[in-house]
């Protein structure tokens, strides 16, 4: 019997509040600093490693760490999830995205079928697909191969993908796995998709229609737009379309499709980049077998979670720190800073994934909390945001967490040795010095030279961004946003605050509105 209690009941919180505050700029200089960069180290999947010595905890505050953990039953909340347990109270389902890349519990059954087996079917049913549409089993209406895949949806049918996308594009040109051009439109902005379509060759295009609920307006808009440019072009839109969605919904088993494979309401949008949704186009873009990858670095960085040892779960003791910072220490945002061109989208990614799921005001029983939960998160690629938003960072009222991420190497490996050093050194030479500045800081005669330091970071380190370490990096945020929603007693797997401007828009639409939203209405000309 697992219990589900709000934070600031448990007796690990209170002891919590209680530890000394680490001096950051102290523990992090000198020789004491360079220990600690080495000890706070852990070892995660596929060569990542996560290193938190610029954080404000010692060993007293993982003590607590580990304490709260315990209490919290995070271990046993995560079992109850993988075993098929319906933890998304809110809207009464299992959540089952971990089994889209490896089985770590009990099987589990759901609307009559064992949902590991139905989840690696539409695998292989995607990998059989993308293999004819690039050996040209499967051709455009005159025949012709397809050349561009482009995806169309919103949300987790979007982010993830697209981020997955962009992070592996310049890997698979460099290790011969490029097969397909991607390209995803989904805002309703009809800018978004005439921009996309007036840039591909419409004719030699396959799209792929993802939408869970197939219910989406953005989505099912876009559609249109899409099928009128094809038919137009004198095509067959069923010809060119594909579908990803739910058994269950509007889109499933229709002839409007070349084919159509499957996710389940077990899988959150914002979590279902290793289903089908990421696996359609990424299988297309890239070949299954680099897909098939992805989910192994993710399933072995799954395996990690589930450690009971707070010190060898990466993603448990990162959502801890996470919970320490900002219900003790009081920090509002996290900032996540890829020192990666290819994760340029890997923030926004993580803003739907953190966001959506975490930023909820009731615990699991309806009931309000008393404490903070989900932070602001937000980031760009290193070194870019130096010369934009770190001037806040670094010297702003406000201490902003930052998870930096690092690698040892580009994908490209295209480089040039400039002033003595590559690109990719000063890249590196980069994250390392602002972890510093910003642990530790400079103190100056003058006010405005001086940085106070004091500001915690951790950094994920690498060999390379390749699909089995992206896998790896997917599933370490998607198990550190899951244990902090089980600390916060919140049910981080449903999205009720999405709801209330979908229906406001809708009355927009249908000309039934009055006092100020029809007064922006009129001024938006609508
Ligand atoms: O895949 P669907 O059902 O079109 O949903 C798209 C997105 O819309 C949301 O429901 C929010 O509006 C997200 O949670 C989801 O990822």
């Amino acid at each position: 019997m697992i219990n589900w209690n709000n934070l600031d009941t448990l007796e690990a919180f209170k002891e919590l509040k209680e530890t000394p505050l680490v001096d950051l700029n102290k523990v992090m200089s000198g020789e004491a600093g360079a220990e600690r960069v080495k000890t706070y180290n852990i070892p995660m999947a596929e060569g990542l490693n996560y290193n938190f010595a610029a954080k404000k905890v010692d060993d007293t505050t993982l003590k607590a760490l580990e304490k709260l953990a315990t209490e919290a039953e995070l271990s046993d909340k995560f079992a109850a999830l993988y075993n098929g347990e319906v933890v998304n109270t809110g809207e009464n389902r299992l959540v089952l995205h971990h089994m889209t890349r490896g089985q770590l519990g009990e099987a589990v059954n759901a609307d009559g079928v064992d949902k590991r087996t139905f989840y690696t079917t539409q695998q292989k049913r995607i990998a059989e697909f993308a293999d004819k549409v690039h050996n040209g089993a499967i051709t455009n209406g005159a025949g012709e191969k397809f050349t561009t895949v482009v995806q169309i949806g919103i949300g987790g049918s979007d982010l993830g993908p697209r981020a997955m996308y962009i992070a592996l594009e310049n890997w698979a040109k460099k290790n011969n796995s490029f097969k397909m051009e991607a390209h995803f439109i989904s805002n309703v902005d009809p800018d978004d998709a005439s921009a996309v379509l007036t840039s591909i060759d419409v004719a030699h295009s396959l799209f792929i229609l993802v939408s869970k609920s197939g219910t989406t307006l953005e989505t099912l808009t876009n559609e249109s737009f899409v099928k009128n440019a094809l038919k137009e072009a004198g095509l067959d839109p069923a010809k060119h379309m594909i579908a990803v969605t739910s058994e269950t919904s509007p889109l499933a088993k229709s002839d409007d499709y070349l084919d159509a494979f499957y996710m389940d309401d077990y899988i959150g949008g914002r979590f279902s980049s290793t289903s089908s949704v990421g696996g359609a186009v990424l299988s297309l873009a890239f070949g299954p077998d680099v897909f098939a990858d992805f989910l192994e670095g993710a399933s072995a960085e799954d395996k990690l979670a589930l450690n009971k040892d707070v010190l060898k779960n990466p993603a448990m003791l990162d959502a801890l720190i996470g919970v320490y910072e900002r219900n003790v220490l009081g920090y509002e945002c996290t900032a996540v800073l890829p020192y990666s061109q290819g994760l340029s989208r890997f923030p926004a990614h993580l803003q739907q994934l953190d966001m959506e799921s975490n930023g909820k005001s009731v615990n699991r029983f309806n009931e309000p909390v008393n404490y903070p939960t989900g932070p602001v998160i937000f980031g760009e690629p290193g070194t870019n945001g130096q010369h934009s938003f770190y001037q806040l960072l670094h010297q702003g009222t406000n201490i902003v967490p930052l998870q930096f991420i690092g690698f040892k190497n580009s994908q490209l490996e295209n480089d040039v040795t400039i002033q003595d050093s590559t690109s990719q050194q000063k890249l590196c030479a980069n994250v390392a010095a602002q972890i510093v500045a910003f642990a530790c800081g400079k103190d100056d005669n003058n006010p405005n030279k001086t940085f106070k330091g004091g500001r915690p970071s951790s950094i994920i380190t690498g060999d390379k961004l390749t699909p089995k370490s992206l896998g790896a990096l997917l599933s370490h945020f998607e198990n550190k946003v899951m244990f902090q929603g089980f600390l916060w007693n919140i049910n981080s797997f449903d999205q009720e605050g999405v709801q209330l401007g979908k229906v406001l828009a809708k009355r927009v639409l249908a000309h039934d509105t009055d006092g100020a939203l029809k007064v922006y209405s009129q001024m938006l000309g609508i």
